[in-house]
């Protein structure tokens, strides 16, 4: 095992008020420890993606695990203490109010999330941090707008489920011998360091969300990180609980196998349904056969996303695990027309997955809890889950995951135009630190900002014809753009430096992510990179 010093260890970020609580020799230690450890390996599961390749037809389930599919025997170690009943999540960033309102908000659990929904400055990756261990010690207040923000009293709080950022991203402000070191390794270790010996002292557990995995290589790698960092900690070994996002194309043909490699520790699987469709279009896009319509037309009723959530519930089932759903982008706002039909939408969602068999779900927002508790409460009544729904009528095969052909809808102007918009509008509040946020009455996060990307770049490689009678290509993207970045250059003043520097930063983004002749794999790799990484890190 490696020293705890940590002289080949550099802090580059700036420095906040409480810092020095967070940034411990304690807390870095393990992260330097994870990263001698593991980072070699991370690299290497990379660069496997990168060259991965598939059959003509796109992924198929693996033949070298065949056996571990098959083997009925085994199980996982299923839900932790306080995770038993998870009809009800609520995910959100780990702002310091919202940190508060999602403990507060009557959902069972709270996914505290460093990936999707957090801009990763340093600031708010380590003040998050600050925000969670507080959170843990139930001292957190907050004041705000003349109101006192703080833990409730008289209700059970939300069980918290942290989601480090993935695999893909550095963490850029922390060097060891220079490179930098994991973003998913620095968000998992600090955290556990803090916060694991008391969550087991209150009768929980130091549980995680693992996002945008590609393979159970990769779940392999993150349970050897779980052993180690368990070892390291004094913890028993599966203390450490995870639930696993089945939230790219290429891990629908290895839920069995990811839940396997991670049996000690898995609570479930969830079906995270944006970087689900992000994935599909990035591993599929390059196929005619598999354009996908305008985003609001791939619901999760089209056969290729409803064979999708049907397998992961009966896999999630047949060994142990909890089903968790995914996330219906509407919310609630100030006109109560909208609203009436938000709620109805979002209650329709949960409806179908708790027929389905799920066993929760998640909401976006603290005024849609009682919506999901609602539809899950009544098809659960006082179980705390629907584990014994096996679902063994559910048979889906390959093709059934890959039918994309048989979505239906069509591409239209104006869904070119909302790609390019919702692309522009998610990706400046990304650039002054908001992760996730309101367009539209839709809540817009990294992942679906990819979905806008990924499609604008779909349509235009095959020229796709819309409801105009236009063709997408590069030039009519181009000119829905230039329209489209004109309130940016108002907001700043037409002709200003200001408004030059704001629009040609947004429109340099976009022409390389989603003009480029090839798919950059992810849009906030590039921008982290180049826009959220402070002056001494770069
Ligand atoms: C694809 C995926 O990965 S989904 C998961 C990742 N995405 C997310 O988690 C997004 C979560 N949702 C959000 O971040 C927010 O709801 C937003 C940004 C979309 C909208 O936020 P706002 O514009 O603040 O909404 P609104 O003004 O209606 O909020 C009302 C109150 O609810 C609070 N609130 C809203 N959403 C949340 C949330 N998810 N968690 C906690 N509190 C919340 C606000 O802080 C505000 O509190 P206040 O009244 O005390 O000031
Ligand atoms: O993380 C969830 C998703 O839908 O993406
Ligand atoms: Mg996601």
């Amino acid at each position: 095992m490696c020293s705890p010093t940590r002289s080949d260890m550099t802090l580059l970020g700036s420095r906040g008020p409480r810092d020095d609580e967070m940034l411990t020799d304690g807390a870095l230690g393990i992260v330097r420890m994870l990263h001698h450890k593991f980072d070699d390996a991370r690299r290497a599961l990379l660069l496997a993606r990168e060259t991965r390749t598939f059959g003509p037809d796109g992924p198929d389930f693996l033949p070298e695990t065949a056996s571990v599919r098959e083997d009925d025997t085994w199980r996982v170690a299923g839900a932790g203490p306080g995770l038993e009943d998870r009809r009800v999540e609520i995910t959100g960033p780990v702002d310091r109010k919202m940190t508060i309102n999602a403990m507060n908000s009557g959902a069972r659990c709270w996914l505290a999330d460093f990936e999707d929904a957090t801009s990763p400055t340093w600031r708010n990756i380590v003040d998050g941090q600050v925000n969670l261990h507080d959170a843990v010690s139930r001292v957190i207040e907050h004041e705000e707008n003349g109101k006192t923000y703080r833990l409730a009293a008289d209700r059970e709080l939300a069980t918290i489920v942290v989601r480090p950022r993935g695999l893909h991203l550095d963490e850029r402000h922390v060097r060891v011998n220079g490179r930098p070191v994991s973003a998913a390794l620095f968000d998992f270790g600090v955290y556990l360091h803090h916060n694991a010996h008391r969550l087991v002292a209150q009768g929980l557990g130091p549980y995680f969300y693992l996002p945008k995995l590609e393979s159970h290589l990769e779940a392999r790698w993150w349970d050897d990180v779980f052993t180690c960092a368990e070892r390291w900690a004094g913890l028993p070994h599966g203390t450490i609980r995870a639930t696993v996002l089945i939230e790219t194309l290429p891990a629908a043909f290895e839920m069995e196998e990811i839940l396997h490699e991670l049996r000690d520790h898995a609570a479930g699987l969830n079906a995270g349904r944006w970087d689900y469709i992000f994935s599909t279009i990035k591993v599929l896009g390059a196929e005619r056969d598999h354009v996908l319509p305008d985003r609001t037309d791939v619901t999760m009723s089209v056969p290729h996303m409803r064979a999708y959530t049907e397998l992961l519930v009966r896999t999630c089932h047949r060994r142990g695990a909890h089903a968790i759903g995914g996330m219906a982008a509407l919310i609630p706002g100030r006109d109560p027309a909208t609203n009436e039909r938000a709620f109805a939408a979002v209650r329709a969602d949960k409806d179908r997955e708790a027929a389905d068999g799920f066993d929760g779900s998640w909401v976006a927002h603290p005024g849609l809890v009682a919506t999901c508790d609602d539809a899950f409460s009544a098809v659960l009544g006082d179980h705390p889950h629907q584990l014994d729904r096996t679902r063994e009528d559910v048979d889906v095969a390959a093709g059934d995951l890959l039918a994309t052909g048989k979505t239906g809808g069509a591409v239209t102007a104006s869904g070119l135009r909302t790609n390019v918009a919702v692309l522009l509008g998610y990706l400046s509040s990304w650039l002054e630190g908001r992760g996730a946020v309101a367009i539209n009455g839709l809540m817009e996060d990294a992942a679906t900002a990819e979905i806008s990307r990924c499609q604008i770049w779909q349509w235009i490689r095959h020229e796709v014809p819309i409801d105009d009678g236009g063709v997408v290509t590069r030039r009519l993207v181009g000119d829905v753009l230039e329209r489209e970045l004109i309130p940016y250059a108002l907001e700043e003043g037409i002709g200003s430096a200001e408004a030059d520097a704001r629009t040609s930063v947004l429109r340099d983004l976009v022409v390389r992510t989603a003009l480029a002749e090839d798919l950059p794999p992810f849009l906030t790799s590039i921008a982290y990179a180049e826009h959220l990484v402070e002056a001494a890190a770069r």
